[in-house]
Protein backbone atom coordinates (compact mmCIF):
# COMPACT_ATOMS: atom_id res chain seq x y z
CA UNK A 1 0.00 0.00 0.00
CA UNK A 2 1.32 3.75 -0.87
CA UNK A 3 0.51 6.65 1.42
CA UNK A 4 0.45 10.07 0.39
CA UNK A 5 0.00 12.84 2.34
CA UNK A 6 0.55 16.36 1.18
CA UNK A 7 3.58 15.04 -1.27
CA UNK A 8 4.03 17.95 -3.24
CA UNK A 9 7.33 18.95 -5.96
CA UNK A 10 8.59 22.23 -6.41
CA UNK A 11 11.05 22.86 -9.16
CA UNK A 12 12.23 26.27 -9.54
CA UNK A 13 9.19 28.02 -8.00
CA UNK A 14 6.86 25.52 -10.44
CA UNK A 15 4.64 23.61 -8.70
CA UNK A 16 4.68 19.91 -10.42
CA UNK A 17 3.04 18.03 -7.77
CA UNK A 18 0.50 19.66 -5.40
CA UNK A 19 -0.24 18.78 -2.36
CA UNK A 20 -1.23 15.00 -3.09
CA UNK A 21 -3.33 13.00 -0.12
CA UNK A 22 -3.99 9.36 -1.05
CA UNK A 23 -3.82 5.96 -0.89
CA UNK A 24 -3.11 3.34 -3.52
CA UNK A 25 -4.73 0.00 -2.17
CA UNK A 26 -3.74 -3.40 -2.04
CA UNK A 27 -6.32 -5.93 -4.59
CA UNK A 28 -7.14 -3.41 -6.89
CA UNK A 29 -5.33 -1.43 -10.13
CA UNK A 30 -5.55 2.56 -9.71
CA UNK A 31 -5.21 3.91 -13.20
CA UNK A 32 -3.33 7.17 -12.97
CA UNK A 33 -4.20 9.33 -15.78
CA UNK A 34 -3.36 12.97 -16.67
CA UNK A 35 -1.97 14.77 -19.77
CA UNK A 36 1.86 15.64 -20.63
CA UNK A 37 2.90 17.44 -17.46
CA UNK A 38 0.42 16.35 -15.29
CA UNK A 39 2.90 15.07 -12.72
CA UNK A 40 2.59 11.55 -13.03
CA UNK A 41 6.36 10.33 -13.40
CA UNK A 42 7.18 13.12 -10.47
CA UNK A 43 4.85 11.44 -8.27
CA UNK A 44 5.91 7.81 -9.05
CA UNK A 45 9.81 8.78 -8.22
CA UNK A 46 9.30 10.45 -5.27
CA UNK A 47 7.32 7.04 -4.37
CA UNK A 48 10.38 5.07 -5.73
CA UNK A 49 12.88 7.50 -3.56
CA UNK A 50 14.69 8.55 -6.66
CA UNK A 51 13.28 12.41 -5.56
CA UNK A 52 12.70 14.18 -2.81
CA UNK A 53 9.12 15.95 -1.85
CA UNK A 54 9.64 19.51 -1.78
CA UNK A 55 6.79 19.12 1.01
CA UNK A 56 5.06 16.14 2.61
CA UNK A 57 5.74 12.45 2.85
CA UNK A 58 5.27 8.84 0.63
CA UNK A 59 5.67 5.78 2.40
CA UNK A 60 5.25 2.21 0.74
CA UNK A 61 3.76 0.01 3.55
CA UNK A 62 4.53 2.27 6.18
CA UNK A 63 7.97 2.62 5.57
CA UNK A 64 9.81 5.61 3.03
CA UNK A 65 11.45 3.92 0.16
CA UNK A 66 15.37 3.96 1.27
CA UNK A 67 14.34 2.54 4.72
CA UNK A 68 12.55 -0.66 3.12
CA UNK A 69 14.53 -3.99 4.42
CA UNK A 70 14.00 -5.54 1.46
CA UNK A 71 13.00 -3.49 -1.08
CA UNK A 72 12.39 -5.75 -4.56
CA UNK A 73 9.77 -7.42 -2.69
CA UNK A 74 8.20 -5.12 -1.27
CA UNK A 75 7.75 -2.37 -4.50
CA UNK A 76 8.60 -3.52 -8.54
CA UNK A 77 8.50 -0.59 -11.02
CA UNK A 78 8.98 0.05 -14.48
CA UNK A 79 9.69 3.89 -15.46
CA UNK A 80 11.69 3.85 -18.67
CA UNK A 81 12.36 1.35 -20.80
CA UNK A 82 15.48 2.67 -21.76
CA UNK A 83 17.18 2.19 -18.44
CA UNK A 84 18.86 -0.62 -19.11
CA UNK A 85 22.67 -2.04 -20.87
CA UNK A 86 21.76 -2.54 -24.85
CA UNK A 87 24.62 -4.83 -24.70
CA UNK A 88 23.82 -6.98 -22.39
CA UNK A 89 20.99 -10.13 -23.17
CA UNK A 90 17.83 -10.19 -21.55
CA UNK A 91 18.79 -13.26 -19.61
CA UNK A 92 21.97 -11.39 -18.37
CA UNK A 93 20.05 -7.96 -17.38
CA UNK A 94 17.37 -10.03 -15.59
CA UNK A 95 20.67 -11.80 -13.73
CA UNK A 96 22.55 -9.03 -12.53
CA UNK A 97 19.52 -7.74 -10.74
CA UNK A 98 18.39 -10.69 -9.18
CA UNK A 99 21.71 -11.30 -7.85
CA UNK A 100 22.22 -8.10 -6.90
CA UNK A 101 18.92 -8.77 -4.74
CA UNK A 102 18.98 -12.24 -3.55
CA UNK A 103 16.50 -13.38 -6.09
CA UNK A 104 16.76 -17.00 -7.51
CA UNK A 105 17.49 -18.09 -11.20
CA UNK A 106 14.08 -20.01 -11.29
CA UNK A 107 12.38 -16.80 -10.61
CA UNK A 108 14.08 -15.39 -13.64
CA UNK A 109 12.74 -18.20 -16.05
CA UNK A 110 9.68 -17.50 -14.75
CA UNK A 111 9.90 -13.79 -15.45
CA UNK A 112 10.94 -14.34 -19.21
CA UNK A 113 7.99 -16.83 -19.78
CA UNK A 114 5.61 -14.48 -17.99
CA UNK A 115 6.62 -11.73 -20.19
CA UNK A 116 6.82 -13.80 -23.42
CA UNK A 117 10.38 -13.43 -23.85
CA UNK A 118 11.72 -16.85 -23.93
CA UNK A 119 12.55 -16.60 -27.54
CA UNK A 120 14.91 -13.83 -27.26
CA UNK A 121 16.29 -13.71 -24.05
CA UNK A 122 19.98 -14.33 -25.30
CA UNK A 123 19.54 -11.73 -27.46
CA UNK A 124 21.46 -8.17 -27.11
CA UNK A 125 18.60 -5.71 -25.66
CA UNK A 126 19.64 -3.23 -28.14
CA UNK A 127 18.11 -5.50 -30.77
CA UNK A 128 14.31 -5.40 -29.17
CA UNK A 129 11.43 -3.57 -30.32
CA UNK A 130 10.02 -1.00 -28.10
CA UNK A 131 7.18 -3.39 -27.14
CA UNK A 132 9.86 -6.06 -26.51
CA UNK A 133 11.59 -3.37 -23.68
CA UNK A 134 8.35 -2.77 -22.58
CA UNK A 135 7.78 -6.30 -21.51
CA UNK A 136 11.48 -6.93 -20.01
CA UNK A 137 11.11 -3.83 -18.03
CA UNK A 138 7.91 -5.04 -16.77
CA UNK A 139 9.49 -8.63 -16.19
CA UNK A 140 12.23 -6.33 -14.26
CA UNK A 141 9.35 -4.68 -12.11
CA UNK A 142 7.96 -8.17 -11.25
CA UNK A 143 11.19 -10.02 -10.68
CA UNK A 144 11.21 -9.69 -6.62
CA UNK A 145 7.13 -10.82 -6.76
CA UNK A 146 6.76 -7.56 -4.85
CA UNK A 147 3.53 -6.71 -2.85
CA UNK A 148 2.97 -2.68 -4.72
CA UNK A 149 3.87 -2.49 -8.49
CA UNK A 150 4.52 0.98 -10.38
CA UNK A 151 4.41 0.79 -13.97
CA UNK A 152 4.47 4.47 -15.82
CA UNK A 153 2.75 4.48 -19.55
CA UNK A 154 3.60 0.12 -19.95
CA UNK A 155 0.79 0.39 -22.99
CA UNK A 156 3.46 2.23 -24.77
CA UNK A 157 4.54 0.48 -28.11
CA UNK A 158 2.79 -2.73 -27.23
CA UNK A 159 1.22 -4.35 -30.05
CA UNK A 160 -2.38 -5.86 -29.93
CA UNK A 161 -1.27 -8.53 -28.35
CA UNK A 162 0.96 -7.03 -25.71
CA UNK A 163 -1.99 -5.00 -24.93
CA UNK A 164 -4.16 -7.59 -24.21
CA UNK A 165 -1.38 -9.82 -22.34
CA UNK A 166 -0.93 -6.56 -20.11
CA UNK A 167 -4.35 -6.16 -19.46
CA UNK A 168 -4.77 -9.37 -17.58
CA UNK A 169 -1.44 -9.20 -15.97
CA UNK A 170 -2.74 -6.33 -13.98
CA UNK A 171 -5.72 -8.00 -13.07
CA UNK A 172 -4.02 -11.10 -12.15
CA UNK A 173 -1.58 -8.85 -9.91
CA UNK A 174 -3.96 -7.35 -8.17
CA UNK A 175 -6.16 -10.45 -7.96
CA UNK A 176 -3.71 -11.59 -5.90
CA UNK A 177 -3.64 -8.71 -3.48
CA UNK A 178 -0.68 -6.48 -4.93
CA UNK A 179 -1.50 -3.20 -5.32
CA UNK A 180 -1.12 -1.90 -8.60
CA UNK A 181 -0.68 1.61 -10.11
CA UNK A 182 -0.47 2.72 -13.59
CA UNK A 183 0.35 5.70 -15.49
CA UNK A 184 -1.07 6.63 -18.66
CA UNK A 185 -2.17 8.81 -21.41
CA UNK A 186 -4.81 6.35 -23.05
CA UNK A 187 -8.42 6.78 -21.60
CA UNK A 188 -9.52 3.73 -23.25
CA UNK A 189 -6.49 1.49 -21.96
CA UNK A 190 -7.22 2.99 -17.97
CA UNK A 191 -11.00 2.53 -18.54
CA UNK A 192 -10.31 -1.33 -19.55
CA UNK A 193 -8.57 -2.47 -17.08
CA UNK A 194 -8.70 0.13 -13.75
CA UNK A 195 -10.63 -0.06 -10.75
CA UNK A 196 -9.82 3.06 -8.87
CA UNK A 197 -9.00 5.83 -10.58
CA UNK A 198 -6.50 9.03 -9.84
CA UNK A 199 -6.72 11.96 -12.39
CA UNK A 200 -3.93 14.81 -12.47
CA UNK A 201 -4.20 17.99 -14.11
CA UNK A 202 -0.85 20.33 -13.68
CA UNK A 203 -0.13 18.40 -10.61
CA UNK A 204 -3.29 19.15 -8.91
CA UNK A 205 -5.64 16.22 -7.86
CA UNK A 206 -8.67 16.01 -9.74
CA UNK A 207 -10.55 12.69 -8.96
CA UNK A 208 -9.62 10.19 -6.81
CA UNK A 209 -13.03 7.40 -7.13
CA UNK A 210 -14.17 4.47 -8.21
CA UNK A 211 -14.65 3.92 -12.14
CA UNK A 212 -18.52 3.25 -11.59
CA UNK A 213 -18.45 6.32 -9.07
CA UNK A 214 -16.21 8.72 -11.27
CA UNK A 215 -19.34 7.69 -13.41
CA UNK A 216 -22.53 8.79 -11.54
CA UNK A 217 -20.28 11.74 -10.05
CA UNK A 218 -20.22 13.22 -13.73
CA UNK A 219 -22.39 15.98 -14.79
CA UNK A 220 -22.11 14.35 -17.99
CA UNK A 221 -24.70 11.39 -17.95
CA UNK A 222 -27.39 11.61 -18.83
CA UNK A 223 -30.99 9.50 -20.37
CA UNK A 224 -30.96 9.69 -24.38
CA UNK A 225 -34.97 10.04 -25.13
CA UNK A 226 -37.10 10.24 -28.16
CA UNK A 227 -40.78 9.97 -28.87
CA UNK A 228 -43.89 11.22 -31.03
CA UNK A 229 -43.35 15.04 -29.93
CA UNK A 230 -40.49 15.82 -28.49
CA UNK A 231 -41.08 19.30 -28.50
CA UNK A 232 -44.05 18.68 -26.17
CA UNK A 233 -41.97 16.08 -24.12
CA UNK A 234 -39.62 19.13 -23.66
CA UNK A 235 -42.34 20.76 -22.02
CA UNK A 236 -43.44 18.31 -19.29
CA UNK A 237 -39.82 17.16 -18.29
CA UNK A 238 -38.55 21.14 -17.51
CA UNK A 239 -41.56 21.22 -15.09
CA UNK A 240 -40.32 18.26 -13.37
CA UNK A 241 -37.27 20.06 -13.17
CA UNK A 242 -35.04 18.22 -15.68
CA UNK A 243 -32.31 20.21 -17.74
CA UNK A 244 -33.06 19.11 -21.21
CA UNK A 245 -31.16 19.71 -24.43
CA UNK A 246 -32.43 18.99 -27.84
CA UNK A 247 -29.90 17.89 -30.18
CA UNK A 248 -29.35 18.33 -33.73
CA UNK A 249 -31.65 15.04 -34.51
CA UNK A 250 -34.49 16.11 -32.15
CA UNK A 251 -33.93 13.37 -29.55
CA UNK A 252 -33.31 15.28 -25.81
CA UNK A 253 -30.70 14.98 -24.00
CA UNK A 254 -32.34 15.16 -20.34
CA UNK A 255 -29.99 15.24 -17.27
CA UNK A 256 -31.29 15.53 -13.31
CA UNK A 257 -34.23 13.20 -13.67
CA UNK A 258 -33.61 9.08 -14.13
CA UNK A 259 -35.31 6.87 -16.90
CA UNK A 260 -38.31 5.93 -14.80
CA UNK A 261 -39.78 9.56 -13.79
CA UNK A 262 -38.95 10.23 -17.91
CA UNK A 263 -41.07 7.25 -18.38
CA UNK A 264 -43.86 8.26 -16.15
CA UNK A 265 -43.86 11.90 -17.33
CA UNK A 266 -44.17 10.67 -21.32
CA UNK A 267 -47.34 8.56 -19.80
CA UNK A 268 -48.41 11.33 -18.33
CA UNK A 269 -48.45 14.01 -21.29
CA UNK A 270 -50.15 10.68 -23.26
CA UNK A 271 -46.93 10.33 -25.59
CA UNK A 272 -45.29 7.13 -26.82
CA UNK A 273 -41.64 6.37 -26.44
CA UNK A 274 -39.55 5.55 -29.08
CA UNK A 275 -36.34 5.52 -27.23
CA UNK A 276 -35.27 5.63 -23.41
CA UNK A 277 -31.57 5.04 -22.79
CA UNK A 278 -28.87 6.01 -20.40
CA UNK A 279 -25.82 7.36 -21.52
CA UNK A 280 -22.84 7.35 -19.61
CA UNK A 281 -19.88 9.43 -21.02
CA UNK A 282 -16.83 7.83 -21.84
CA UNK A 283 -13.87 8.31 -19.22
CA UNK A 284 -12.54 10.49 -21.80
CA UNK A 285 -15.68 12.67 -22.14
CA UNK A 286 -15.17 12.64 -18.08
CA UNK A 287 -11.55 13.52 -18.18
CA UNK A 288 -12.03 16.42 -20.66
CA UNK A 289 -15.33 17.33 -18.12
CA UNK A 290 -13.41 16.92 -14.47
CA UNK A 291 -10.18 19.06 -15.47
CA UNK A 292 -11.94 21.58 -17.79
CA UNK A 293 -11.19 25.18 -15.90
CA UNK A 294 -9.91 23.58 -13.17
CA UNK A 295 -6.30 22.61 -13.96
CA UNK A 296 -4.66 26.44 -13.24
CA UNK A 297 -1.63 26.52 -12.21
CA UNK A 298 -1.89 28.01 -8.17
CA UNK A 299 -0.15 30.60 -7.07
CA UNK A 300 3.53 29.06 -5.49
CA UNK A 301 3.54 32.00 -3.28
CA UNK A 302 2.63 29.99 0.21
CA UNK A 303 4.60 27.11 -0.54
CA UNK A 304 7.60 28.71 -1.90
CA UNK A 305 7.98 30.58 1.66
CA UNK A 306 8.75 26.42 2.75
CA UNK A 307 11.50 26.54 0.28
CA UNK A 308 12.02 25.47 -3.16
CA UNK A 309 14.14 22.55 -4.41
CA UNK A 310 15.43 21.07 -7.46
CA UNK A 311 15.94 17.22 -7.82
N1 LIG B 1 13.83 17.40 -13.32
C1 LIG B 1 12.93 18.35 -13.60
N2 LIG B 1 13.26 19.65 -13.57
C2 LIG B 1 12.37 20.61 -13.84
N3 LIG B 1 11.07 20.38 -14.13
C3 LIG B 1 10.67 19.10 -14.17
C4 LIG B 1 11.57 18.02 -13.90
N4 LIG B 1 10.87 16.85 -13.97
C5 LIG B 1 9.61 17.19 -14.30
N5 LIG B 1 9.49 18.53 -14.40
C6 LIG B 1 8.28 19.26 -14.71
O1 LIG B 1 7.25 18.78 -13.86
C7 LIG B 1 6.02 18.72 -14.54
C8 LIG B 1 5.42 17.33 -14.39
O2 LIG B 1 6.22 16.44 -15.19
P1 LIG B 1 5.96 14.87 -15.21
O3 LIG B 1 7.00 14.26 -16.09
O4 LIG B 1 5.87 14.39 -13.81
O5 LIG B 1 4.55 14.79 -15.87
P2 LIG B 1 3.80 13.51 -16.47
O6 LIG B 1 2.39 13.60 -16.00
O7 LIG B 1 4.55 12.28 -16.14
O8 LIG B 1 3.86 13.82 -18.01
P3 LIG B 1 4.29 12.88 -19.21
O9 LIG B 1 3.17 11.93 -19.38
O10 LIG B 1 4.44 13.83 -20.35
O11 LIG B 1 5.59 12.23 -18.81
C9 LIG B 1 6.27 19.15 -15.99
O12 LIG B 1 5.95 20.52 -16.11
C10 LIG B 1 7.77 18.95 -16.11
O13 LIG B 1 8.31 19.86 -17.04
Amino acid sequence: MIEMNHLTKIFKGTISVNQLSLTIQPGVVTGFLGPNGAGKSTTMKMILGCMHPSEGSVTIDGQNYKNLKRPVSKVGAFIHADAVNPKLTAKQHLEIIAAASGISGKQIQTMLAETGLENVTDKPIGTFSLGMKQRLGIATALLGDPETVILDEPFNGLDVDGIHWLRALTKRLAREGKAVLVSSHLMSEMQMIADRMIILAQGNLIADMAIDELAQNSLGSFVKVSCEDNDKLQVFLTKKGAEVKQAENGELHVYQLGKEQIGMTAKEAQLALYELTKVQPSLEDLFVELTEGKADYVSTDNLLTKGRETP
